[in-house]
């Protein structure tokens, strides 16, 4: 029987997740469920932000459903050393499971076109798919410290690191429009440069059918707001990843609706793209949306079964002609909405 992680988090974590849960529940009743802690809630009830149960159990299991992480502003996990904050505990979840690939699939829902802040006929042209490289970079470089009144991080990728997240882009082009746009600043960085040579080298000996752009990030964050339909599959380093994703992501009109998958070569990763937005947290009206469209990515990817993830995808679209929460203009509550699901399942 399939084994799946449920880490609620901080915040809207738990209520988003509980949507998502019972649609799981509701469209794969043999897969066996496991709670355990991350972020903030894991730090204040056992010292640290990714506790040992929590690996052990994500190290043993199928894929791992995730909430969200964090505190507002001025919450007192700000200030901890930065190991012990609920963020540091979400990259050690990543680098434990070793999910390289972060895929961030960007399409506007037919019907949700008005909340766009792009116009609608720019809205509904949107399909693309932005693939993160989830491992490297300023994130993990361990060169990196503050020193006196100095600071520095590096951004370092080895040839390895860069051919793994590329394949993971020109395969889903395989399946999409068969375009790549590779996203660098190697007008000036030697590390986008080497990024640059050793896509463009794969593209050319295993991925011929596949045509490849190398582009600017500082034009893409233009490109992306004026023709965003000119993408198909956007591959790119972390930190320019974390940045381009979440802007592409205001584009279908609220951050709560958009999933993510992060895969390596074990268990899967899912989560929505949204924080723990500590500004509505507990008060029932978070979008459950993108967390229930994760788990549609989780039981696509991790457990092999489109049928039950094109249900869910199908579900969602139909709920959300009738029930809204407040960031998509409506009155509705995270219960009503993951109600409508399913109820459309
Ligand atoms: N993967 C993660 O767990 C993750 C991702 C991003 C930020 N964070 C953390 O979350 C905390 C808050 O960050 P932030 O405020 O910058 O970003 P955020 O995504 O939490 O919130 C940004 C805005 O979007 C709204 N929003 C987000 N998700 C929503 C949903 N599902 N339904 C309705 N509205 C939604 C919020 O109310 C807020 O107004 C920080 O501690 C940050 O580090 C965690
Ligand atoms: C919370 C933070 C560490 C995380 C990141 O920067 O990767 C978030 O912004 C995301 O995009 O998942
Ligand atoms: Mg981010």
């Amino acid at each position: 029987m399939p084994n799946v992680v449920v880490l609620a988090g901080d915040g809207i974590g738990p209520e988003v997740c509980a949507s998502a849960v019972e649609v799981l529940r509701a469209v794969a009743p043999d897969v066996e469920l496991e709670h355990h802690l991350l972020g903030g809630g894991a730090y204040d009830q056992t010292g640290s932000p990714f506790p040992d149960a929590t690996r052990q159990a994500v190290l043993a299991c199928d894929a791992v459903l995730l909430g969200t992480v964090g505190g507002a502003q001025n919450s007192p996990w700000n200030s901890l050393p930065r190991p012990l904050r609920p963020e540091s505990g979400l990259l050690q979840l990543r680098m434990a499971l070793g999910v390289y690939a972060n895929l961030r699939p960007v399409k506007v829902m037919p019907g949700l076109e008005g909340f766009s802040p792009l116009r609608e006929d720019l809205a509904r042209q949107v399909d693309v798919l932005i693939v993160r490289e989830l491992l490297g970079g300023a994130y993990f470089d361990p060169r990196r410290a503050i020193e006196g009144d100095q600071a520095y991080n590096t951004i370092g990728y080895s040839k390895a690191e860069v051919d793994r997240v590329a394949r993971v882009a020109f395969d889903a082009a395989r399946t999409r429009k068969h375009e790549v746009t590779s996203v660098d600043k190697a007008n000036v960085l030697e590390v986008s440069e080497l990024w640059r040579g050793v896509v463009q080298d794969l593209r050319d000996r295993e991925y011929p059918e596949v045509k490849l752009e190398h582009e600017y990030v500082d034009s893409v964050a233009m490109l992306l707001v004026k023709t965003p339909g000119r993408y198909d599959v956007i591959v790119t380093e972390n930190l320019f990843g974390d940045i381009l994703s979440d802007l592409a992501a205001v584009i279908p009109g609220s951050l709560g609706v958009m999933p993510s998958a992060s895969l390596g070569d074990g268990p899967g990763l899912y989560e929505p793209i949204h924080g723990s937005a500590p500004d509505i947290a507990g008060k029932g009206v978070a979008n459950p949306t993108g967390t229930i469209l994760s788990v549609a990515m989780l039981l696509r990817h991790s457990l092999g079964r489109d049928t039950e993830a094109r249900r869910i995808e199908d579900a969602v679209q139909g709920a959300l002609e009738h029930v809204r929460t407040p960031d998509l203009g409506g009155q509705g509550t995270t219960q009503e909405l993951g109600a409508a699901v399913l109820a459309r399942l």
